[in-house]
């Protein structure tokens, strides 16, 4: 009751509350649902609809093994740090390691991957790096030598696809997680409507692909928006933790 008439009395006050609990100042406004949220709402908030995919879309089963699929992103780095926590808050009794790809790219991968080394002494998951120069022979250094500048995304896009079902393999994983997120998901919609590639459009978007392959991918992030992700370390107050050596 006195929490209420706090609460009107903010309100009267011209003092806005957060939209989920009311009760305290909003920190942001979420780029999702332009709400006015607190930290704590959006903490909780942030996690709980990615538990909410996971769950409804049936993304992981008791038991299984999962490879994060981590490149030291931004995207990445926050799934390893969200799918562990949820691991653990809901007993999904999933065995979760980070798979990493090398490309060889110097002054990029390499620094990257320090990201990732330190991501699995924090979240106490064992990591798997996997490179192009084991793989195949060659580093993206040394194809862009060959090739030159022209066309080498797409070199380094297939090779990339290959290693991580080659890491996932030997880590005997029965899913990959990725990072891609609800922007990815719109680039890679208009893409195909502007290459008329009208087969990938109708299936570019499905949470779960490669069910037929060697090993399934999914996306939990698949309906967070970007801003959201790059957010969520700073109102939890750890980006330093998550992307900064200490
Ligand atoms: N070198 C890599 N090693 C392992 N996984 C990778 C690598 N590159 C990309 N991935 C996976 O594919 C997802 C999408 O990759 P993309 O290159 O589009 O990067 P991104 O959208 O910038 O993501 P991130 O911020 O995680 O790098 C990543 O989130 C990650 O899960």
């Amino acid at each position: 009751m006195e929490e209420r008439e706090g609460n009107s009395a903010a309100k009267q006050a011209g003092l806005r509350l957060c939209c989920y609990c009311s009760q305290r100042k909003p920190a942001l406004k979420r780029p999702k649902t332009r709400e006015q949220i607190c930290r704590e709402c959006f903490y909780d908030v942030f996690e709980e609809e990615i538990h909410k995919v996971i769950m409804d879309n049936h993304l992981f089963r008791p038991g299984e093994r999962i490879a994060i699929g981590a490149s030291g992103g931004k995207d990445s780095t926050v799934l390893a740090y969200v799918l562990s926590e949820l691991n653990r808050r809901h007993k999904y009794g999933l065995d979760l390691f980070l798979l990493s790809i090398d490309e060889g790219i110097t002054g990029y991968r390499d620094d990257s991957l320090e990201t990732v080394k330190r991501n699995e002494i924090q979240y106490g998951l064992p990591l798997k790096v996997v490179s192009y120069k084991d793989l195949y022979g060659w580093t993206m250094d040394e194809i862009v030598k060959v090739i030159g500048l022209k066309n080498n995304c797409t070199f380094c896009g297939v090779f990339r696809r290959q290693a991580l079902d080659r890491g996932a393999t030997l880590l005997k994983v029965d899913k990959l997680a990725t990072g891609h997120n609800a922007d990815d998901m719109a680039e890679t919609v208009l893409l195909n409507i502007l290459r008329g590639d009208i087969a990938r459009l109708s299936r570019c978007t499905y949470i779960v692909t490669g069910e037929d392959g060697p090993i399934p991918r999914c996306k939990p992030f698949k309906y967070t928006y970007e801003k959201e992700i790059v957010i969520y370390p700073f109102i939890l107050e750890f980006y330093y933790i998550l992307y900064v050596s200490v």
